[in-house]
C-alpha cells in the first residue's frame, strides 16, 4: 500500500528548496494553484493566521521551517541572535491557538537549538524541521495503512464514508490524516462513495477535500452541512472518518466545527467515528477537552463569501473547532497504532508504544 500511496501523490503543499520555504495558498484552492516564497518568519507567521496553510500538522510543519529561516537571520544579524530568535517563535506561537502540533515543532525545534553550538545550529535546525516533515510524511503512510485494514475487517466490500473538512494532503506534509485513510481505503477497494461536506464557513471540504479526491480519482459527492443526518439516514454510512487538531489525554477530539455534530448523528444512525492523526497531535498535558483553547475566527468568515459581503452587520458566533467526547469515538488511528473505545489508560499506553516505522 505504501508504494501504491506514493505512485498516487499529486497534492504537495509544502516545499523547503534551495533554502527557500514554498507554500501553496490554499484560500485561492482549488480555482488557483499559486505557490508563495517565503524568507521571513514573521509571513510564515501571517500565513498561518490567515490560513493560506492549515490543518495541524502542515502547521507545524510550515512553522519548523520558519523557525530556520528565523534563526538564519538572526544569526547573520549577531548579537544576542538567540534572544532574538525566542520572540520570531512566540511570533509563530501566537499565530492560532488550537492545533497542538505548532507548539509541538516549536519545541522539538527550540530543543534542538539548546543541544548546539553557535557553529552548529543553523545546519541542525534545518535537519531537524526535514525531520519533522518527512516524519508526517512516514505517519501518514503508516496511518493510511492501519485505518484501511480496520475499515477492511469491520466490512470488506465497498462502502459510504463521510467526512468533514480537509485532513488530506493539504493539511499535512502529504497523503493527508483522514483522507490518507480514505485514499488507502479507496485503492483497497472499499470506498463505493465519499460524503464530503462543505464545512462552512471557510469550506475546506469543497474547496480541498473534493478536489483532493476529484485529483485521485476517488468517487464523492459534495453536500452541504445540514445535510449530515439525511445523508445517513438514506445510504448506509459505514464511518465518518475526521482528522484532529488535538487530542487531550483522555481520548477527547478538538476538530473542526461540526464534528461534534458529525459524531452525535454517527452515534444515532448506527455510523462508526474514526480520528486519524499523528501522535504530534495528541496533548498529554490537556487532561480533557475542557482543557483545548478553541480559536473563535473573524465574524466576517460568516458574513462574506469569497470576499463578498452577503448580509449585513450582526453579533456572530464563528468558533473554529468544537470538542468530541472521547465515549463517541470508535477508534483513534496513530502511527503509533490504534486506540479503539479511547480512554486515559489506553491513551497513555499508546503514547509509551514507539512508532510502527
Ligand atoms: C490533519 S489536521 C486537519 C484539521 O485541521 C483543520 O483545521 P483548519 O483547516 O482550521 O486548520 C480541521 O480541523 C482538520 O480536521
Amino acid at each position: 500500500m505504501r508504494e501504491r500511496l506514493l505512485a498516487a501523490e499529486k497534492v504537495v503543499p509544502i516545499r523547503w528548496h534551495d533554502g527557500s520555504l514554498y507554500l501553496l495558498d490554499q484560500r485561492q484552492l482549488p480555482l488557483k494553484e499559486h505557490w508563495q516564497r517565503f524568507e521571513r518568519s514573521s509571513d510564515v507567521a501571517t500565513a498561518i493566521r490567515d490560513m493560506l496553510v492549515r490543518g495541524a500538522p502542515a502547521i507545524g510543519i510550515a512553522a519548523a521551517f520558519a523557525v530556520v529561516l528565523a534563526a538564519r537571520a538572526r544569526y547573520a544579524a549577531g548579537g544576542d541572535w538567540r534572544g532574538a530568535l525566542a520572540a520570531d517563535c512566540q511570533q509563530l506561537a501566537e499565530a492560532r491557538p488550537t492545533a497542538v502540533n505548532l507548539f509541538w515543532a516549536l519545541r522539538r525545534m527550540a530543543e534542538c537549538l539548546a543541544a548546539q553550538s553557535d557553529d552548529t545550529a543553523l545546519q541542525a535546525l534545518e535537519q531537524e524541521a526535514l525531520e519533522i516533515y518527512t516524519s508526517d510524511r512516514e505517519a501518514n503512510l503508516v496511518m493510511a495503512q492501519l485505518g484501511a485494514e480496520v475499515i477492511e475487517r469491520d466490512n470488506p466490500h465497498p462502502q459510504h464514508i463521510y467526512t468533514h473538512c480537509n485532513a488530506g494532503a493539504l493539511a499535512t506534509g502529504g497523503f493527508g490524516t483522514a483522507l490518507g485513510v480514505v485514499r488507502a481505503a479507496h485503492l483497497a477497494g472499499l470506498v463505493e462513495r465519499v460524503f464530503v461536506n462543505e464545512t462552512r464557513p471557510w469550506l475546506q471540504g469543497s474547496r480541498l477535500t473534493a478536489w483532493e479526491l476529484l485529483q485521485e480519482g476517488v468517487p464523492m459527492r459534495l453536500n452541504v452541512d445540514s445535510a449530515a443526518a439525511h445523508v445517513m439516514r438514506e445510504h448506509e454510512v459505514r464511518w465518518v472518518i475526521v482528522g484532529a487538531d488535538r487530542i487531550a489525554e483522555n481520548g477527547d477530539v478538538a476538530n473542526k466545527i461540526g464534528t461534534y455534530q458529525l459524531a452525535v448523528t454517527a452515534m444515532h444512525h448506527g455510523a462508526k467515528l474514526m480520528v486519524v492523526a499523528p501522535s504530534s497531535s495528541i496533548d498529554m498535558d490537556c487532561e480533557c477537552g475542557d482543557d483545548i483553547e478553541i480559536e473563535e475566527r473573524n465574524p466576517d468568515e460568516l458574513l462574506s463569501v469569497a470576499g463578498q459581503r452577503i448580509t449585513v452587520d450582526m453579533p456572530v458566533f464563528n468558533p473554529s473547532f468544537d470538542i468530541t467526547p472521547a465515549d463517541l469515538i470508535d477508534v483513534i488511528v496513530t502511527e503509533k497504532g490504534i486506540v479503539e473505545r479511547p480512554d486515559e489508560e489506553k491513551m497513555q499506553a499508546l503514547m509509551c508504544r514507539k512508532r510502527l516505522h
